[in-house]
């Protein structure tokens, strides 16, 4: 049994293995924990919620895996580490596209769009309009050259319509392009006016485009954490580092001990400062928590009792204004499963946050009747616990 003030401080550490304290459980913490444990470190990992995952949250409330955290894999290619373990598990993936780029994890093709009034927007202007907004991207590239300071990604492309009247959109056309960055900020989790121009596209991402965890990536996480000591509902407050390694503190007092810690907690943790370092992080290290942002996403999953929308991955409402554009990725399609998820992104989600879980829920539905209006009811009503999936999945 552990003490108050021990993990590994009772035994004489330089005879024995080293040992590593990891914080956090998401991805990051379970696959560092697994890897220090496989050399030979003795691990312990402290976690503040009740659950390990993070932002990997699959929910099987609707009888089936539906994941409300991440769900794709960017780049599925042998040298993803997700990879062999998602293949040595019998994992199937669904393809959603075989792009390598971040911005088109679907092909053009796969979505169906239409006008708040509910009219189906032209497949061949769906088309047009993504080779258009491509076209634009590349234009701001040239922006980002001449410029030295940075900008933000909606400063610039207002740079190039200006530049360059003919990529100007007119009234439906317009809204589909709107629609196209309403899919970049989702994928940013922020809005265009914060999306980085220097920035947004330097995230190397590995090839062989994006898949879809059919079964949800919870058997992928409970793998990678088979055999650790995980400490749930261990928040930690507190990390001392000193000659002969560190002490970690947790909420209720208790602390460990260990040669070193490993971070990854996520951004917004750190930026609320909820965690004390002594000594103090390096300023360049406190600068860039300051400096970087987070952003929020979240996942609203609709069980329907049969299909009846359009057999596309995505449905999409476009609009004059980003906030206004919508999508709902269809599991149907990967899973065969009827539910919708809606998948709103920066301000928006914010919006949507301040709401209760079922105004959410109809919120998102409504988006849905505004394009299909013979929508039927989703099963939540009457047992929103069990029917309705809603996650807030900001840090804590
Ligand atoms: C809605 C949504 C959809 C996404 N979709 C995808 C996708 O399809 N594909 C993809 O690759 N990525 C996706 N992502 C991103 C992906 O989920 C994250 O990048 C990844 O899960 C982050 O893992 P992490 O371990 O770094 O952080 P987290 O998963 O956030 O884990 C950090 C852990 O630290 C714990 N913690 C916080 N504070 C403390 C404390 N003081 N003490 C102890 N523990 C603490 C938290 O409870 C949490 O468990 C998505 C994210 C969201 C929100």
């Amino acid at each position: 049994m552990e003490n108050r003030r021990s993990y590994f401080s009772n035994v004489e550490r330089k005879s024995i293995s080293p040992s590593a304290i990891v914080i956090g459980g998401g991805f990051a913490g379970i696959a560092a924990a697994h890897a220090l444990r496989n050399a030979s470190f003795q691990v312990v990992l402290l976690e503040s919620r009740d659950r390990i995952g993070g932002r990997v949250s699959t929910d099987y409330s609707f009888g089936f895996p539906v994941d409300l955290g991440a769900s794709w894999l960017h780049g599925v290619c042998e040298d993803n580490p997700l990879a062999p373990l998602i293949g040595r598990l019998g994992l199937p993936l669904y393809r959603t596209s075989g792009d390598n780029s971040v911005l088109f994890d679907h092909d053009l093709e796969s979505y169906a769009l239409f006008d708040t009034d509910g009219h189906q927007v032209p497949q061949e202007l769906v088309q047009k309009i993504g080779d258009v907004f491509e076209t634009i991207l590349r234009e701001t590239d040239k922006v980002r050259r001449e410029c030295n300071d940075d900008m933000s990604i909606a400063q610039a492309i207002s740079i190039v319509l200006e530049r360059c009247p003919e990529l100007r959109q007119e009234g439906l056309s317009h809204n589909v392009l709107q629609w196209y960055l309403c899919r970049m900020e989702g994928w940013f989790a922020t809005d265009a006016d914060t999306i980085s121009l220097k920035n947004w596209d330097q995230e190397v991402l590995l090839p062989g485009g994006h898949g879809l965890m059919v079964r949800g990536y919870r058997p992928v996480i409970n793998t990678l954490a088979k055999g650790l000591d995980i400490r749930l509902h261990h928040r930690v407050t507190k990390i001392l580092r000193h000659k002969k390694g560190v002490e970690v503190t947790v909420e209720n007092g208790k602390t460990f001990v260990a040669d070193a810690a490993i971070i990854t907690v996520p951004l917004g943790v750190l930026k609320a400062n909820s965690i004390k370092f002594e000594p103090r992080l390096p300023e360049w290290k406190e600068e860039a928590i300051r400096e970087l942002a987070i952003g929020t996403e979240n996942k609203i999953a609709l069980h329907f009792d049969k299909v009846f929308w359009p057999n596309v991955e995505f449905i999409g409402v476009v609009s004059s204004t980003t906030y206004g554009c919508s999508y709902f990725l269809n599991l149907h399609k990967a899973t065969g499963h009827p539910v919708l998820v809606y998948m709103p992104a920066g301000r928006l989600a914010h919006d949507i946050e301040k709401m209760s879980d079922e105004a959410a829920a109809k919120f998102a539905f409504l988006q849905l009747k505004r394009i299909l209006p013979d929508a039927s009811e989703p099963f939540y009503v009457g047992t929103a616990e069990a029917q309705l999936l809603y996650l807030n999945l900001r840090p804590n």
